[in-house]
């Protein structure tokens, strides 16, 4: 074989081929945030503390919005961001976000909303080629056809889907599920507590204080959803299952899971706004439950739980668990998440990963993480 020639060849089918967006270690990105409720207005806040530290300037903010609102500039200063959406006339139009990302550079949408219809537009975005980084588990925690939309938007827009926020708040979750796979394990099961928010309930519960007044105090903290239904209903956990079963290589729909709900059916039919003074309804039925695990030395906890078997059968239920005081997933502190996995290197012993699974700062920390990865 003629050395030199084939050298010569092979440089110039790489000048041929499209060349990869040239991407340096601090390159920057044009962001869109949308969402300025609990979590959005922890992500301006922690882009205004990276001023003049080593991640000043990674981030452009170019378009803020809400629901009714949007801010669109070349370059908001996070500090100015409240004020400038406060003071903005226009209005939100989830038409105009691609164009107001328009420029050189990596594009990036932030959802930290809870939106159905901006959950929609994900997959049209990342086949535009704009990143989408989210919080809101509707995108790939719903259908399945809804899922399958986003991946294969990714693939035709050479774009990512930062999700880490989804599952765990920005917990090392979705990221070890991958890795482990990566690596050529399977992924036998899962199991554990996936509710920041109902962690905190059961960690606090003593059965003498209304539950329903620590809903509001968990509410109040910001570590429901915008409606704590959504959380009492195993809805959110149900959610996040979806997203871990299917990072996990199981096509899993949505009603192939069992789900116990917390909501007393004449809670579950009220509109959001009559739902706060309705909540008391919650209180005896809870408190029976304390009693008859208190007797028995056991502890409240609400678990997810996935199961694979060898011949490919699945099996996924989510609801309130009585756990004998030490078992493993009954241990954790305030919002602790704390999921283990097994599979093939962990057959016997799961890797377990424990923290804080709900709250402001700790999901806009893991929504700024993924904008950092997929940016560089
Ligand atoms: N709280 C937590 O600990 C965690 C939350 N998450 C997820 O983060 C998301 C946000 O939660 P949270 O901040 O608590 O919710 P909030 O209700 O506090 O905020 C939601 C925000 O979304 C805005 N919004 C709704 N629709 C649109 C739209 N079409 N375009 C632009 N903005 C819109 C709302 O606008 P307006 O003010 O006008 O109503 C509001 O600013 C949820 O999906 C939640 O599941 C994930 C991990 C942890
Ligand atoms: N409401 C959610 C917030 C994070 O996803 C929870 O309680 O875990």
């Amino acid at each position: 074989m003629n050395v030199a020639a084939g050298v010569a060849h092979s440089e110039t089918l790489r000048a041929l081929a499209p060349q990869p967006q040239a991407r340096a270690a601090n390159a920057s990105a044009r962001v869109a945030l949308l969402g300025t409720g609990t979590v959005g207005s922890a992500v301006i806040a922690r882009l205004a503390g990276w001023r003049g530290g080593a991640l000043d300037g990674r981030v452009s903010l170019v378009h803020v919005a809400n629901s009714r609102r949007a801010a669109v500039a070349d370059a908001i200063a996070p500090e100015q961001a409240v004020a400038a959406l406060a003071e903005s006339t226009r209005a939100s139009s989830l038409d105009e976000v691609a164009s107001a990302l328009h420029g050189d550079g990596a594009r990036v949408v932030i959802d930290a909303t809870a939106s159905e219809a901006v959950a929609e537009r994900h997959a049209q975005w990342l086949a535009q080629g704009i990143h989408v980084v989210t919080a809101c588990k509707i995108g790939q925690g719903t259908t399945l056809a809804r899922w399958r939309a986003i991946r294969e938007a990714c693939a035709y827009g050479g774009s990512g889907y930062g999700d880490s926020a989804t599952v765990g708040a920005g917990l090392p979750l979705l990221r070890s599920l991958r890795e482990l796979q990566a690596g050529g394990d399977r992924i036998h099961a899962i199991a554990g507590v996936l509710s920041g928010s109902l962690a905190w309930l059961f960690n606090h519960y003593d059965g003498m204080r209304p539950f329903s007044a620590l809903v509001r105090q968990a509410r109040d903290a910001g570590y429901t959803e915008p409606d704590p239904r959504d959380d009492l209903s195993g809805e959110d956990v149900r959610r996040k299952l979806l997203i871990l079963a299917r990072a996990a290589g199981v096509a899993l729909d949505a009603s192939e899971v069992e789900v116990a709900s917390l909501v007393p059916p004449e809670l579950a039919i009220l509109s959001k706004d009559s739902v706060d003074a309705a909540l008391p309804a919650l209180d005896g039925p809870l408190r029976e439950r304390y009693a008859a695990a208190y007797k028995d030395g056991a502890k409240l906890r609400f678990l997810a739980r996935l199961e694979r078997g060898e011949d490919g059968k699945v099996s996924a239920k989510v609801g309130l668990e009585s756990l004998p005081g030490d078992h493993p997933l009954a241990g954790g502190a305030g919002t602790d998440n704390k999921v283990a996995i097994w599979s093939d290197r962990y057959r016997a012993q799961p890797l377990v990963i424990q923290g804080p699974g709900a709250g402001a700062e700790v999901t806009a920390a893991g929504l700024l993480d993924d904008v950092l990865r997929l940016i560089s």
